[in-house]
């Protein structure tokens, strides 16, 4: 084995660090744990790599600097290898295509394990395994996975390198595609080091697609363009903030950074510190008076997020701006305002559907340097997905590499798969707001829970107090999409849009909500409300037109919170069971193609319906058993009252 690269060794002098990077409290007053409380197993990066080196055999180890020369170092590799198809550079340039194993394309929530040391930790929505049989059968399992294959070390901060909200870790993977990957969607830097040997806490992250190059007899084997393993393993240990990943290239399993550290383990660092750890966008919304708000919002995989993080809204005079499309990290501040970063540095987004009509801006922000992974190829050297153009072109070459006409989508053989993806620097976004990367975030003045219901969910309805905000946020259904394995359309409970990403007992998710916003200033502290884009009408088309025109809902959210703060004095809202609805003018319909039966289709609340699914509610908190806390019995009691 040999080190190609040695890593920065340098160390800052102590005068040259923020003088604030290790005090228990920074200059802005967020707590801070002192690194030497932190659980990390390994104290010291340097033999962490080296014990992993011994364990998975890789032919050599090369440290990572995120510096542009050597992201298009992999590049050039793995176009040479046919992992990556170079796209037209007049029509796209520095833009990639990636076409997965068809096998490896999505994530695996069935080998998803979240191994605390007592399974009611984990609770009944996780997978659990007792870390120690775990160690054993991965030390197995990883044992020479790399054989054959460069092993990369890769030092990323989620958050802007050094901020108060921010997070560091290090991803061993055998994977170029992960690697450049990973310089798009975190802060890949030597800076990183440097803050780990200063003391900082940090999450060790070992990534393998499970696919040695030599095989049982010592025998060199040739590569593939997209190497992975039936058997997979999405491992968590939220006590020891460790990862262990094996057998998937796709994202959300093999980009640490994203799902595995920002929700699954973060979720238990924030439980632990006092913060939060979302699947959420965030946005800053600007009135025509030039009022400004900040609003996240939790929907579930490929139920919108990135869609409302890009809004261009339809109403005159209102301007949306984008900071995050996938997870929000909030803290309260020293002046008890919640204040909101997003941890990722680019989006991994869905590329179905995201077309000019639907999202202009993800259409704008994907005209050069993005990797797009199983859409289909144009004849031109282009990309292509169902959404992207009214009709399709008349052949393609489809996601998995074959001839495709419109014909075959006609059969329903889509040409690009419903779960294909891109992925690009949150920079180049024309939406981005400057303050994206303020280290101290921004006050959160709104959180909107969500979901895709077909029936019953209104359109939007604001919570009538925290507490009933959880309740809301704890009893998202949604219908399954193709973000994860299993049968799309069936409808699943989906708590927080966190079912998949939760670090420990969802019950204790909705306590330390309780207690977050206990402890929150009540001037600034967050509005909740629930929204719904995806009611149906009898034929089961969408009745609201959606994107864009979301922004009249965004708008009475808005407008709502003014009133919470005497700014409007007119009223907005009308009670009803489930949440205060629109008061009848109140929501911005002008010039929208809506007639008076669809409005009230999209704001029924039918009685029956609801009954049936709070006596769910009811059972779907009995499998929590005394870990659901008794505030949200009390509402789903209340919600029943009102409905009879
Ligand atoms: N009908 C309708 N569809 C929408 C709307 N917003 C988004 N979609 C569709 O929902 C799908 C997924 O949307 P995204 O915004 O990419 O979902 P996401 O929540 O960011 O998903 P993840 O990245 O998986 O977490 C796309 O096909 C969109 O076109 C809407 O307002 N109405
Ligand atoms: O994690 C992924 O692969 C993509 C994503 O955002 C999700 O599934 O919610
Ligand atoms: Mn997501």
């Amino acid at each position: 084995m040999t080190f190609t690269a040695n890593p920065r060794r340098t160390r800052l002098a102590v005068a040259e660090l923020a003088p604030d990077t290790l005090a228990r409290t920074d200059a802005a007053g967020f707590p801070r744990p002192l690194a030497a409380s932190a659980p990390a197993p390994h104290r010291d990066p340097f033999a962490w790599v080296a014990e992993i080196a011994e364990l998975t055999q890789p032919d050599d180890v090369v440290w990572c600097d995120g510096s542009a020369e050597e992201k298009q170092r992999l590049i050039d590799q793995m176009v040479a290898a046919g992992t990556l198809l170079r796209l037209d550079e007049t029509k796209r340039p520095g833009s990639y295509l990636a076409r997965s194993d068809p096998s490896d394309v999505a994530r695996v929530e069935s080998r998803t394990f979240i191994c605390s040391e007592r399974e009611v930790d984990a609770g009944p929505t996780n997978n659990w395994r007792a870390p120690a049989e775990m160690r054993s059968e991965l030390d197995g399992v990883f044992a020479g996975s790399m054989k054959g294959r460069t092993m990369y070390v890769v030092p990323f901060s989620m958050g802007p390198v050094g901020g108060p909200i921010s997070q560091v870790g290090i991803e061993i993977t055998d994977s170029p595609y992960v690697v450049v990957s990973m310089h798009v969607m975190t802060r890949v830097s030597g800076e990183v080091l440097d803050l780990i040997e200063g003391g900082q806490q940090w999450v060790p992250a070992v990534h393998s697609v499970g696919a040695p190059l030599v095989d049982e007899h010592g025998e060199r084997t040739a590569d593939v363009p997209w190497p992975c393993n039936e058997t997979k393993y999405i491992v968590h240990y939220p006590q020891t903030r460790e990862i262990w990943s094996y057998g998937s290239g796709y994202g959300g399993n093999a980009l640490l950074g994203k799902k595995c550290f920002a929700l699954r383990i973060a979720s238990a660092m924030a439980r632990d510190e006092g913060w939060l750890a979302e699947h959420m966008l965030l946005i800053r919304i600007t009135s025509p008076e030039q009022r400004q708000y900040h609003l996240a919002a939790a929907f579930p995989s490929a139920c919108g997020k990135t869609n409302l993080a890009m809004l261009q809204p339809t109403v005159p005079g209102w301007t949306v701006e984008t900071i995050g499309d996938d997870i929000v990290w909030m803290r309260p501040g020293p002046d008890g305002t919640l204040r909101a970063i997003n941890p990722e540095a680019g989006f991994f987004g869905v590329a179905p559907g995201t077309g000019v009509e639907t999202n202009p801006t993800a259409i704008e922000t994907l005209t050069h340097d993005v990797i797009f992974t199983n859409v289909a190829l144009t004849d031109d050297g282009d990309v292509w997905w169902e959404g992207l153009t009214p009709e399709p072109p008349e052949h393609l070459v489809d996601w998995r590499g074959d001839d495709w006409t419109p014909a075959d989508g006609e059969a329903g053989r889509p040409a690009a798969h419903p779960n294909s993806r891109f992925t690009v620097s949150a920079a180049q976004c024309p939406s981005i707001a400057d303050v994206w990367e303020d280290p101290a975030g921004v006050p959160v003045d709104a959180i909107v829970f969500g979901g895709r219901r077909a029936s019953n969910v209104p359109l939007v309805a604001q919570a009538t107090s925290w507490e009933h905000g959880v309740f809301m946020g704890a009893t998202i259904s949604s219908e399954r999409t193709a973000a994860a394995e299993g049968a799309v359309g069936e409808l699943r409970r989906d708590p927080f849009a966190m079912l998949p990403f939760c670090g420990y007992n969802m019950a204790d998710h909705w306590s330390h909500w309780l207690e977050v916003g206990a402890g929150l200033a009540s001037a600034t502290r967050p509005k909740i409300f629930q929204v719904n884009w995806f009611r149906k009408d009898a034929d089961g088309a969408f009745i609201w037109p959606g994107f864009g025109e979301n922004s009249r809902v965004v708008k009475w959210i808005t407008e709502q919170i003014d009133r919470s703060r005497g700014v409007r004095t007119d009223a907005g809202a009308v009670p009803s069971p489930v949440g205060l609805l629109p008061a009848p003018g109140a929501l911005d319909v002008d010039g929208l193609d809506l007639s008076d039966d669809d409005l009230a289709a999209l704001f029924d609340v039918p009685a029956e319906a609801w009954l049936a699914e709070a006596e769910l509610t009811g059972e779907f908190f009995d499998t929590f058993g005394d870990r659901t806390p008794a505030a949200l019995r009390e509402q789903l009691a209340g919600l029943t009252a009102r409905l009879r």
